[in-house]
Order: C-alpha cells, then structure tokens, then sequence
C-alpha cells in the first residue's frame, strides 16, 4: 500500500458525512470510470441555474439585444471555462480536489488561507443569489394563487434552510433528483419558451424577441460589462474545478465533457432570460415570474414550481459541496458534515439580502478581483512552473517541497495582491477579469524564474 492509498484510507470520512466517500484525499484510479456525457450532464445541470437565466434578462434590461446577450453571457462562459478546463486536468490525472491541489501552487498553510476562504465567500454569496432568484418566483405564484403579498427574505430563508438540510442528510437521494430531474428541467424549460412564444401581444412574437434592441444591442461597453462578469462569476470555479473530474476517465472525457456543456447549456439557459426580457420590453428580467403571470393555471405554476425547485436544488448543492470541501480544507477537524453545516448556516443569512442579486454586476466585479489573479497564478505555475507534474504525498507533508516559507508560497500571494491591484485600476471595456490572469501569471513566472533559487526557496 502506498501513501497516498494509506492516507486515503486514514481519513476517509464517508460513515459520518454521507456526502462522499473521498473527502479530500486522491481518488484511486480504479474508480475512474466517468465518460463524457456523464460529466456533460453534470456541468450542464449546474449551467442551468437561475443566476444564469436571470442574468440574460438583466442583461436585456441594460440594453443588449437577444443575440448580443446569447452570445456575450456564452463567450464569458467559455472562457471561464478555457482556464476551468486546465485546472480540472489534475482532478483527472490525479484524482485529487482542487483545494488540495492549491497547496503545490500556494504551500500547504497557504492554500489553507487564500483559495479556501476564497471559495468559501464565493459558495456562500452564490448560494444566496440563486435561492433569492428562486425564491422571488415562488412568491410570485403564490401571489398568483392566493392573491395576497408574501416576503422574498422569508421565502429565502425557508428555500435556503430546506435546502442545507437535504444537501446535509440526502445526498444519495439528491444524486438521482440531479439526474432525472435533469429531463424535466429542460422539458419545463421549453415549455416556458413555447408559452411565451405563444402570447397574444407582437412583443412576444419570435421575430419581435430576436429583433429587440438591435440598434444598441452590440455596444462594446455593454457586452464587455456582461462578459466580464460571466467570466469572473466562473472563475470563482476554478479553484473547485478539479473536484467535479476526479472520477472521470481521461482528459478527453473531461474537455468534450465540458466545454460542450459550457456551449449549449449556458446558451439555452441565458436565451430564456434573454427571451423574457425582450418580451417584456426590458421590464422583466425573470422568466419564471413573467411566465406566472402571463398563464397563472395550475398547470403551469405547477411545473414553474417543479423547474425553479430542480434548478435551484442542484445547482446550491454544488455550492454547498464546494464550500464545505473549502472549510474542510481550512480547517479539517471539525470534518465535511459540520463544515458544511456552517457554510449552510451563513448562506441562509445571506439569502435574507436580496440586495446580493440586485447589486449583481459590483459583486461579480469583486469576487472577479479575488478570482482572476488567483487563476492567473494557478495557472501559469501548474502548466510553466511544475509542467503539469504534481508530487502527490508532498501535498499531505508539511515538510515536503510544497511547505515554501513556513507553508506558504509568498511569491504566490503576492502576486494575488497586486493582481487585485491591477484588477481594481482596470476599466470594464479592457475585460479586467480576462486581462488580469495573463498579466498576473505571467508577473508571477517571470518572479519565479527571475528570483535566485535561494531566495525563491525562502520566499517562495
Ligand atoms: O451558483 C453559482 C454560480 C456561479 N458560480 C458558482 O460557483 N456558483
């Protein structure tokens, strides 16, 4: 038995948790048996969320045209997922989470304060965005059905809390909801834009939708805001991107497997939005809410209900994992299941802010400061500086070649400073969050190649 199977085996945590078997320790290549269109679903079921469909309507209202916001939200994506991509490869390869993986780029106390916590702020305030998406459609059937006025925070709240408990005590039993839910998602989906398609006023009307805003539609300033904030908005994945393939086969599986969700289900997600915002003349940014209101029978409530549910519930167990596997990181001993109770706890508080969804674009553009020059870091050391090669007991020994300076990697860090700087002075229209990983990863290879080994060794 080796170390890393030893290990494996001292820590698993799967008795208590129930959430996984492996926690953070490297899955076995045995196990490895995921193909694409398994992995395809996977990352689809999360790009289907409510944020992303939301934001096509947000970013109608701005001013962009159907297409122009199609095309921008899905280019954002993409990209993201360019850099996702390549920090997933150690998930494959390795079968390790990307946390753990962090320590080769940041030192094993590092990785513990700066991409951990990092996660854990993005988990949480993307929880609470989705579960206020969410909840304000729910009070708008109810106010459909019942006529009366109900509280969004309230509603969020209760979301939130059904949520944290399921994702806690059913994980099992959520894996199949994710993947038979996934069906009715899409079948709801188009069922919404069947509805809209079919109201009686010309705004409605196909042609109308795809020509709305077709005069401003391509503003540059305008796309670069929406790209750059779906960029930033997936960045903040990057430091988790490992964790979804460690149980995939090979690379292959992994790139198709992705990069093909990323492509189509972002562009139907965002064409929803984008359709009810178009139909609405920019007045209505949610689908589910406009699709309530326009055919309030029981019928479609219903299936609204089911869809938002799914889409909410898949998509927040997926932040739930990925923070608590973040706190896990930071600190293991209280375990997976009450580390991710805490993460839970928090994002039900913050789900009683609706303002997190209504001031979007200045809360991407701050978890964009955070995630772009870490990504820039990441990726230039993992693919330049350690050449796609990983010494996998180093990243559990505190004195192996990952402990830098007392386990930290300050040349690392530092460079996350000042790319947070470089961030900061960036106008939207220079796409700060694309710009600041290569400006910053290239910052932080040349300091590693520039700085004598002595010194790289006691600073970095
Ligand atoms: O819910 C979400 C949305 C974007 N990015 C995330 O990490 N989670």
């Amino acid at each position: 038995m080796n170390a890393i199977e030893t290990s494996v085996l001292e820590t698993t945590d799967a008795p208590i948790s129930g959430i996984e078997r492996f926690a953070i320790q490297p899955v076995p290549d045995y196990l490895k048996t995921v193909r694409w269109p398994d992995l395809f679903l996977l990352v689809s079921n999360f790009l289907i969320n409510p944020s992303t469909i939301v934001i096509g309507g947000l970013a109608v209202a701005s001013g962009l045209s159907f297409w122009s916001t199609v095309v921008t939200s899905t280019l954002g994506i993409l990209t993201a997922f360019s850099a996702y991509i390549i920090m997933a490869t150690v998930g494959v390869d390795y079968g390790i989470t990307g946390q753990v993986a962090c320590r080769m780029v940041f030192g094993i106390q590092g990785a513990k304060w700066l991409p951990s916590i990092m996660r854990v702020i993005a988990s949480t305030y993307w929880f609470a965005v989705q579960t206020i998406v969410a909840a304000s459609v729910v009070v708008a059937i109810r106010h459909q059905l019942t006529g009366g006025s109900y509280s969004v925070v309230w509603t969020g709240i209760v979301l939130a809390s059904a949520q944290v408990v399921l994702a806690l005590v059913g994980y099992d039993w959520l894996k199949q909801l994710s993947r038979y839910g996934f069906p009715i998602k899409i079948g709801g989906i188009g069922y919404m834009f069947w509805l809209l398609a079919h109201v009686a006023e010309p705004s409605y009307r196909p042609s109308a939708v795809l020509h709305f805003q077709e005069h401003t539609g391509w503003h540059y300033g305008l796309c670069a805001v929406w790209l750059n904030s779906m960029v930033a908005a997936w960045l903040t994945m990057i430091t988790d991107a490992a964790d979804f393939c460690r149980y995939t086969r090979s690379r292959g599986d992994m790139w198709w497997g992705t990069m093909l969700a990323g492509l189509l289900a972002t562009a139907f997600s965002v064409s929803l939005g984008a359709y009810a915002g178009c139909a609405s003349l920019g007045r209505e940014s949610n689908p589910f809410s406009l699709a309530a209101t326009i055919d309030p029978h029981w019928f479609t409530l219903g299936l609204i209900l089911l869809v938002i549910t799914l889409d909410e519930t898949t998509i927040n167990v997926m932040n739930l994992y990925t923070g608590g596997l973040s706190l896990t990181n930071f600190i293991e001993r209280p375990g997976r299941f009450w580390n991710t109770l805490a993460v839970g706890v928090v994002s039900v508080a913050l789900s009683a802010f609706p303002s997190l969804l209504t001031r979007l674009l200045p809360f991407t553009t701050f978890l964009g400061n955070l995630f772009a020059p870490l990504a820039g870091v990441l990726l230039f050391h993992y693919l330049f500086v350690a050449r796609m090669h990983i010494d996998l007991p180093a990243l559990f020994d505190p004195d192996g070649i990952y402990r830098y300076f007392h386990g930290v990697n300050v040349v690392a860090i530092a460079w996350c400073v000042l790319g947070y700087g470089f961030y900061s002075v960036l106008p939207t229209g220079a796409l700060p969050a694309v710009l600041t990983p290569v400006v910053t990863g290239l910052g932080y290879l040349l300091s590693m190649r520039l700085l004598p080994h002595q010194f790289r060794q006691s600073l970095g």
